[in-house]
């Protein structure tokens, strides 16, 4: 279950309105960060979060934030090409990386030649070395990498990451990085941070946009009494996690 996190909601009319503050709040992390440890390390997910990052490469913030300092991860991956159309890579680089001044070395994608088994194993063997280098922080209280910002999305289920609900990856409570053949959501071969990376990370921020998303909103953050947990119920934050929802997410709170 998730812990004792500080836990905010900020709700928004429009999806446009939660872009705008989407933007304004990573820039803000960023420069809170290069400024205490002088690097950024950003986790992004897939799905409609890297739409809702446009502002980000536009003005002020395209020439406000250092971007040679940020350090790029993927929450989640599909196992495929890298120029795949489902790759979330792919979806990051023509909607956010390629239009700003990340160095493509800390940029990471996943080894796109190997079985879904061998890519997580790759990741974490890559997020092992940034760790003993400092380029991740570590968590001092459960010693799992402390990235800086997870930027989230939630599907209608309730799953994040490709951590569906009722699967057994839920409860993982070792590996760093791990991976799954059978996802409900298409396409099936996938790589996934876990919960105790997950919940480690200074800041994570829960970016929900759409009425097809309000019941599992109501089941996370109203009075459910739903005997079931969703997977994003047992999300937390080391620092502080922040919900950004529209108003069609919000509508059954
Ligand atoms: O690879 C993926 O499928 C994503 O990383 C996934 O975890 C996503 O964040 C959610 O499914 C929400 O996606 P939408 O915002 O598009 O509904």
């Amino acid at each position: 279950m998730a812990g004792q996190c500080q836990k905010k909601v900020e709700k928004f009319q429009t999806e446009e309105e939660v872009a705008v503050r989407l933007a304004k709040y990573t820039a803000d992390l960023s420069a809170k960060f290069v400024k205490e440890r002088g690097a950024f390390t950003v986790v992004l997910s897939g799905g409609s979060l890297i739409y809702t990052l446009r502002k980000l490469a536009e003005e002020p913030y395209k020439f406000m934030v250092e971007w040679e300092k940020w350090h790029v991860f993927w929450v989640d991956e599909r196992v495929v090409k890298r120029d795949h159309a489902d790759s979330n890579y792919k979806l990051a680089l023509e909607g956010l990386l390629c239009k700003v001044p990340i160095p493509p070395g800390q940029v990471y994608a996943i080894n796109d030649t190997l079985s879904a088994e061998g890519a997580a194993e790759d990741y974490e063997t890559c997020l092992k070395h940034l760790v003993e280098r400092n380029v991740i922080a570590t968590s001092k209280a459960t010693g799992f990498p402390k990235f800086d910002l997870m930027l989230l999305g939630m599907g209608p289920d309730g799953h994040l990451a490709s951590l569906f609900p009722g699967h057994s990856l839920c409860n993982e409570k070792t590996k760093w990085v791990t991976h799954i053949t059978d996802s409900p959501k298409p396409p099936p071969e996938r790589i996934t941070f876990t919960f105790p990376v997950i919940n480690s990370a200074a800041y994570n921020a829960m970016v929900v946009t759409g009425d097809d998303k309000a019941d599992a909103v109501q089941r996370a953050l109203g009075n459910s009494q739903h005997p079931d947990t969703l997977p994003v119920q047992s999300l937390a934050a080391e620092d502080e996690l922040t919900w950004f929802l529209d108003q069609g997410a919000a509508s059954k709170l």
